[in-house]
């Protein structure tokens, strides 16, 4: 048994959901339940009225409304003392090679053909069990930011490119000049994470970059310190400001970071401002759905290093408020994302259509966590003599997140939804601070979700692309704050956004896209941290099952005999399924040059480091090796540039800001449709 408390105001004793309150509340009345009464709406009652019915598992809810709950073996009684905290549960080795009992992921395969798949009727471990699996790390000293960070050492880094600038081992190596050196410090960032190793070298010696690494792993400061340093040198250049129509100052920043959506631009603005903290570099936001008038006063104040959301920077441009000609260095947050079918008209547009000098005159960076082959390609008209970086396999997720898959029909999701919060909302390890993210498909659904899930006493609140800028802002904040702990998004929120203490990432509609489905787990998981994604996953998501199963591997996750039965009748290239086309003939992607190249007999470099550095020697001595030593045909499947269409992958049109069909040139339909709200 366990205690739960009523709280004041007083809630209806009927209602299940108004016991659920916020700590803030003040305590009023306590009662006394068992785990098997979390699925009971009726039974959320005093001690002494309660009135108990018997539990039925969601799953069965809809199977047999008559079932009799008892025959599950169901009591009331015990109640399983299996949440805790289990800083000691991690195991030595930078939190890799985590046992995963088998248990409780079977349980969800055998409810197709169990009659009896619940025979402990207060175990709703299968919901929360990878929770004691987790740390929540509260100690934010910089040694144990810097200790989580060892997590990262351990994955494989290749680079492909000409003369590539070898990797620096700490932020002392690197001439970023004390103001920002001084700024590292403040920001406890001890040492550089594998991503920022190589690339700030390599940016900083003035090479165009495509850079993937996964979610969480410091690509923001591996873009922004060299571009920071860059401006730091350069912003004595002269006729950095102009008179546009009718003699308005137009600003002409050096350095140029842009973003899909505008709270990632916001993050990307607050963090290069704390790099930036006294080193005189002007940092400058702007992005869509906020009053453009104090942007644009911002801008006349002085702008170095400008961030901003492609449409509301066209914007500025098309009223000669801003010019591009002194743009030195060019960065494209979540790259792929910029390039896809939604945003590439704009950003062909920013960068080719207007006064931008072209590759080769500016340096020119791309950074995500996902690269498909079908984006590299584009993405390439953007660069010169470039380097390839990668950290880890492209496009997959980090094993700091543990995964858990669960078969739920459409039908039961939202119950199923509610018994994992009531089981999660009394699990100590889930930490007072954590936070559950709650990705939906569609924003009606965001807003639905939110409605149903506030009825029934969860604190929640939706962000999407139909919310006014102010209300996301307010969204976010709450979130954030812990004010309002369960958020409810569409992909709106999926990528970049770094909240500290998302301990669950629900993915109550799984993606179409399993690109999607990476960045949206990694918003836990971040900076060393471990994290929790959950996905239900029902019939409509069949098209996923081969990707999904695909990225489990790679992350060495637990994967259900029922979801491999899925993906073997999945057919491989359709929608997300096709990852291994997408990233090359084997899962997981690299450079799409060598593939391109390998027959071509052209010099080209590429270079794989394990944990410490250059596996070869020649790299010490050269930089790189001829990518034959270390080529393996299985990365160079042709890549098709069609072999993505799949119409049934244009979701909900309500999401789209561009019609799919009026993108010119390629057709890769993976669900690259841009929610709106995507800027
Ligand atoms: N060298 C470092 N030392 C300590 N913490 C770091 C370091 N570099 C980055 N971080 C922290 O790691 C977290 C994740 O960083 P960041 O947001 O840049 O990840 P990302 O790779 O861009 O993720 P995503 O792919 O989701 O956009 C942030 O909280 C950041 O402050």
């Amino acid at each position: 048994m366990f205690t739960v408390k009523r709280l004041s105001p007083a809630p209806a004793l009927s209602d299940i959901n108004n016991f659920i309150i916020p700590r803030r509340f003040i305590a009023a009345e306590t009662f006394t339940m068992s785990w098997a009464d979390l699925g009971s709406e009726s039974t959320w009652q005093p001690a002494a009225r309660a009135a108990r019915s018997p539990y039925i598992p969601p799953h069965l809810r809809h199977q047999n409304a008559n079932v009799d709950a008892s025959s599950y073996g169901f009591s009331s009684e015990s109640t399983p003392a299996r949440f805790h905290r289990s800083n000691s549960s991690r195991p030595a080795g930078n939190g890799r090679g985590r046992g995963r009992g088998s248990g409780h992921w079977s349980n969800r395969q055998n409810l197709r053909s169990d009659p009896n798949p619940y025979p402990d009727s207060d175990d709703l471990s299968h919901l929360t069990d990878k929770f004691d699996e987790l740390e929540v790390i509260e100690d934010t000293s910089a040694e144990v930011l810097a200790a989580n960070l060892d997590a990262y050492e351990d994955i494989p880094v290749e680079t492909s490119g000409d003369d590539i600038p070898p990797p620096v081992k700490s932020f002392s190596d690197i001439d970023l000049g004390d103001g920002l050196k001084q700024n590292i410090k403040r920001c406890k960032y001890l040492k550089p994470t594998p991503i920022q190793r190589h690339a700030i070298p390599m940016a900083l010696a003035g090479r165009d970059l495509m850079a993937c690494a996964q979610t969480g792993s410091g690509k923001t400061a591996a873009f922004c310190f060299p571009i920071i340093c860059g401006v730091l040198k350069d912003r004595l250049l002269p006729a950095r400001c102009g008179r546009g129509r009718g003699g308005k100052m137009m600003a002409c920043p050096l350095a140029l970071i842009l973003a899909p959506t505008r709270e990632l631009s916001c993050q990307i603005h607050e963090e290069a401002k704390k790099f930036a903290y006294q080193t005189g570099a002007k940092i400058v936001v702007a992005y869509g759905g906020a009053p453009i008038a104090q942007q644009l006063h911002n801008l006349e104040r002085g702008v170095d290093i400008l961030v901003a959301t492609p449409g509301r920077l066209v914007d500025m441009i098309e009223r000669a408020r801003v010019s591009l000609r002194m743009i030195k260095y060019l960065a494209l947050d979540e790259a792929d994302r910029m390039l896809d079918m939604g945003f590439e008209p704009q950003i062909r547009k920013i960068v080719e259509q207007m006064d931008m000098p072209p590759p080769g005159t500016r340096q020119t960076m791309l950074f995500s966590a996902t690269f498909p082959n079908e984006i590299q390609r584009l993405a390439s008209d953007f660069l010169s003599n470039y380097i390839f970086l990668s950290v880890g396999r492209v496009g997959s997720s980090t094993d700091l997140i543990i995964q858990k898959v669960e078969l739920v029909q459409e039908m039961d999701k939202r119950n199923y939804l509610l018994d994992l919060l009531c089981a999660l909302k009394h699990n100590e390890t889930y930490g007072k601070h954590a936070l559950t993210l709650v990705f939906v498909e569609t924003k009606r659904g965001a807003d639905a979700l939110e409605h149903w899930l506030s009825r029934n006493g969860f604190l929640a609140i939706a962000i999407h692309g139909d919310k006014g800028q102010m209300e996301r802002e307010r969204a976010l904040r709450s979130f954030k704050t812990g004010v309002t702990p369960i958020l409810v998004a569409t992909d709106v929120a999926s990528r970049g956004l770094d909240i500290p203490h998302v301990s669950h990432v629900i993915n109550f509609d799984l993606p179409k896209d399993i690109d999607d489905y990476v960045h949206r787990i990694g918003r836990t998981g971040r900076a060393g941290k471990s994290g929790l994604a959950t996905a239900f996953f029902s019939d409509k998501n069949l098209p996923l099952a081969k990707a999904l199963v695909e990225l489990m591997k790679e992350s060495n996750q637990e994967i259900p005999s029922w979801l491999n039965e899925y993906a073997e009748n999945s057919s491989y290239g359709s929608g997300g399924g096709g990852r291994a086309k997408r990233y090359g003939g084997k899962f997981g992607g690299h450079d799409f040059r060598k593939g391109a190249q390998s027959g071509s007999g052209k010099g080209y470099y590429s270079s794989t480091y394990g944990d410490a550095g250059p596996v070869s020697d020649a790299y010490a001595a050269s930089g790189a090796v001829p990518y034959a030593v270390y080529g393996s045909s299985d990365y160079y499947a042709p890549t098709d540039s069609n072999s993505y269409t799949n119409a049934d992958y244009v979701a909900d049109s309500n999401e789209m800001p561009y019609a799919a069909a009026s993108s010119p040139g390629y057709g890769y339909g993976y669900g690259s449709v841009v929610p709106s709200g995507w800027d």
